[in-house]
């Protein structure tokens, strides 16, 4: 696929899933006959214009070897302390051959759709600005410990999720700054904001859920099982 940009792709897969309370990082979870990350690396490896896909990786993960290598294209990178560190690993490890633009997207995501990701790359590469694929908050949302303090006004609120598509260069300097003022980066958007550049909010279904309590696996495995089958269609 000939575009007048290059694009690579990150995916941080580097985290432990405490949260997840299972055995294995939860990126290693079965579902729908493959592991989450597996998923979706092959929802990424659609992506024909994808150069390179950057999987961060713990060092000492012994699983991410024993993945059916799906695509040439992948190549590992070293997971960091924290998910901001994954992903800032990833970047450096394309430095050499920079691209134009970056998608970063969470292993824990399996769900994304393929029109989502084309619709962020169209609006934020037609606009020359980055963003994100994002869903509107649908719930009251409440601030408080343990009683209700605040509830929060819900205009103008969303959900990030991910990919998040960002200039390289751009991404790189935000986020080492960032990083190296320990500034708290939970999303490539915050690291953007955090360098007042601008981060443009694309609409994304609110079904790519970011895999993270045991209560979410029932939920992928159907939506996982759904989309395969609409594939097969
Ligand atoms: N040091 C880290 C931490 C997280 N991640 C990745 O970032 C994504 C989103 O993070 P999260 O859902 O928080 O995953 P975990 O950190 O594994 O979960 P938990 O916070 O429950 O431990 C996941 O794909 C995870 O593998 C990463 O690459 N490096
Ligand atoms: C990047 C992200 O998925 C956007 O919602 C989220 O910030 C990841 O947070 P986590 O605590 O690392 O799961």
């Amino acid at each position: 696929m000939t575009t007048n940009y290059t694009l690579a792709a990150i995916v941080p897969a580097a985290g432990v899933g405490s949260r997840m309370q299972h055995s294995a990082p939860k990126q290693y979870i079965c579902l729908a006959g493959k592991t989450i990350l597996e998923h979706t690396l092959a929802k990424l490896a659609q992506l024909k214009q994808l150069t390179t896909i950057v999987v961060a990786v713990s060092d000492d993960d012994p699983y991410f070897a024993t993945l059916e290598v799906i695509d040439q294209r992948i190549v590992r990178a070293s997971g960091g302390k924290e998910r901001a560190d994954s992903v800032l690993n990833g970047l450096l490890a394309l430095a050499d051959n920079p691209p134009d633009w970056v998608l970063v997207h969470d292993a824990a995501r399996p769900l994304v759709t393929l029109a989502d990701i084309e619709c962020l790359l169209s609006e934020c590469i037609s606009a020359d600005e980055g963003g994100i694929l994002a869903s509107k908050v649908k719930d009251t949302i409440k601030r408080g410990a343990t009683h209700s303090q605040q509830t929060v006004p819900r205009d103008n609120l969303w959900q990030a999720l991910t990919p998040q598509l960002f200039k390289y260069h751009d991404l790189t300097q935000a986020l080492q700054t960032a990083l190296a003022q320990q500034v708290t980066i939970t999303d490539e958007a915050s690291a953007i904001e955090w360098a007042n550049k601008p981060v443009k909010l694309v609409v994304g279904r609110s079904d790519n859920i970011k895999i993270t309590t045991p209560e979410d696996l029932d939920l992928a495995n159907f939506l996982l099982q759904k989309q395969h089958s609409e594939n097969a269609l």
